[in-house]
């Protein structure tokens, strides 16, 4: 839809940013109305027949926090799912900003802001089809499409040698029934590849249970893996199975094994070895028909050396060892996740980025990457979020710590010479960030980044 034909809502309780607006977007769209109080937005919604709404992300009831914003965007998507909704919010709240298009907005702008960008932003957004995008509800995607998502999610990227390897392996002993142990840092990969070696073995059709064993207190351990009968303790209103029984003709995947307190590694070692468990308070037990998967991100060989761990414990769930090497290690496949990461976030938040220049690429090589894949992803997706441009740039993604071995005392000093530069700027020019940016050699954007960063 054009601007031309626009039924737009402005909702913001600023009368200043109100009138602005409207004196500014009456000359464009079809018609233009503002209302102060956000209350009025569920019968506005309802009766309004808008085409897109501006919403501030911040009353003044709520300064800060935006989280009155967020009600009221939950509240226009309840009432119609399809809704273009544009956020409003200042300078400093980039990430508040990044959730929200996570939360169903279509975009934002940043207050104050210049007069061309708003015209660009709210005629980029009547274009996006809704269809798929940020802005529609779950409930409201196909089967297919849910599906289509899904399998998206599984999809491992292995372009490296040491990747290949890997994939190679697990796809071989998936076919076998023997216990797997996956051994990588935070971030790797591990669960993604547990589900990999499940959905390869006969037991694909059967159900996959996770458990996290580093999230479970030693008093719900057995209840929890183990089940329970009605009365066997306080809160046990009635017989329970357990997540072994539930994974019955499945695979068991047990998290962050190497968290497990000794006394607990001998329960989980009789259940293994039994290969049959008991729910609490009961005397029957039940045999065990699961596959057992492992991992975690510690050095297990060294706490059986230093006797943290059980090295009987170890043999039986160590058949096979999966490891998974840190993303620092395989730099093909760095360059190979991006692109499959800008696809799939460019595609969910209907943003036109579509491809990812040759310094941003070195500069993702030269990172450590201490998150990992994770870690990746999420800069690609806010870097994806947050670009201006169809070719990501190497100031667009954000890294959180600083690149290996090159992260000296004088690195941290340029960071703290750069943020008083920025303290400076800001102050001389009143906030002015257009001023500022042009003063300090920046791109808005680059120092957009750059403020959050610091958190300015
Ligand atoms: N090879 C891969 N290709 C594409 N995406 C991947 C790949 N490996 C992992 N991911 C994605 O990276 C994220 C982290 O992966 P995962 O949760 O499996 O890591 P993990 O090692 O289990 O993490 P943790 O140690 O924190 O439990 C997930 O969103 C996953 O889908």
């Amino acid at each position: 839809m054009q601007l031309s034909e626009a039924k737009i809502l402005i909702i913001d309780d600023d009368v200043d940013v109100l009138s602005a607006a409207k004196l500014l977007l009456k000359r464009h769209a079809k018609s233009v109305d503002i209302e102060k109080n956000p209350q009025k937005l569920p019968f506005l919604v309802t009766n309004g027949e808008y085409n897109l709404i501006l919403l501030d992300m911040n009353f003044t009831r709520d300064v800060n926090s935006g989280r009155e914003g967020f009600h009221w965007l939950d509240r226009i998507l309840d009432i119609n799912p399809k809704m273009k909704v544009i956020m409003i919010t200042a300078y400093g709240d980039i990430e508040m900003a990044i959730r929200a298009i996570k939360s169903g907005a279509t975009d934002f702008v940043l207050k104050p802001w210049e007069n061309e960008k708003l015209l660009a932003t709210i005629s980029a957004a009547l274009l996006v089809n809704n269809a798929g995008g940020a802005g529609i509800a779950p409930e409201e995607k196909t089967k297919e499409e849910t599906k289509k998502a899904k399998n998206n999610a599984d999809t491992i990227v292995a372009t490296s040698d040491a990747m290949k390897q890997v994939l190679f392996t697990a796809e071989r002993v998936a076919a076998t029934d023997a216990n797997v142990i996956i051994l990588g840092e935070n971030g790797t990969g591990k669960t993604q590849l547990a589900r990999h070696v499940h959905q390869h073995s006969q037991r694909a059709e059967k159900p996959f249970v996770t458990v996290d064993l580093g999230a479970l207190s030693e008093s719900l351990f057995e209840s929890e893996l183990f089940g329970h009968v009605k009365g066997a303790f306080t809160d046990a209103k009635e017989d329970r199975a357990g997540r072994f029984e539930e994974a019955k003709g499945g695979t068991i995947f047990l998290d962050e094994i190497g968290n497990l307190s000794l006394p607990l590694q001998a329960k989980l070692l009789t259940v293994i070895q039994d290969r049959k468990v008991t729910r609490v308070g009961s005397n029957k037990s039940i045999a065990l028909d699961v596959r057992l998967i492992c991992a975690t991100n510690m050095n297990i060989e060294k706490m059986v050396q230093e006797k943290t761990f059980r090295q009987d414990l170890l043999y039986r769930i160590n058949t096979i060892e999966l490891d998974l090497p840190p993303l620092r290690e395989r730099h093909e496949d760095i360059s190979a996740l991006a692109d499959f990461y800008l696809k799939q976030f460019s595609k969910k938040y209907n943003r036109p980025v579509n491809d990812i220049s040759s310094a941003l690429i070195k500069k993702m090589q030269q990172y450590n990457w201490p998150g990992n894949i994770r870690e990746l992803q999420h800069a690609i997706e806010r870097a994806v979020i947050l670009s201006q441009e169809k070719t990501l740039q190497p100031d667009d993604l954000f890294l959180k710590s600083a690149t290996g071995p090159a992260a000296t005392a004088t690195g941290f000093d340029l960071e703290n010479m750069e943020k008083t530069l920025i303290v400076k700027a800001m102050k001389r020019f009143n906030g002015n960030i257009t001023d500022a940016a042009r003063e300090l050699g920046l791109s808005r954007a680059a120092l957009y980044r750059r403020m959050e960063k610091y958190g300015l």
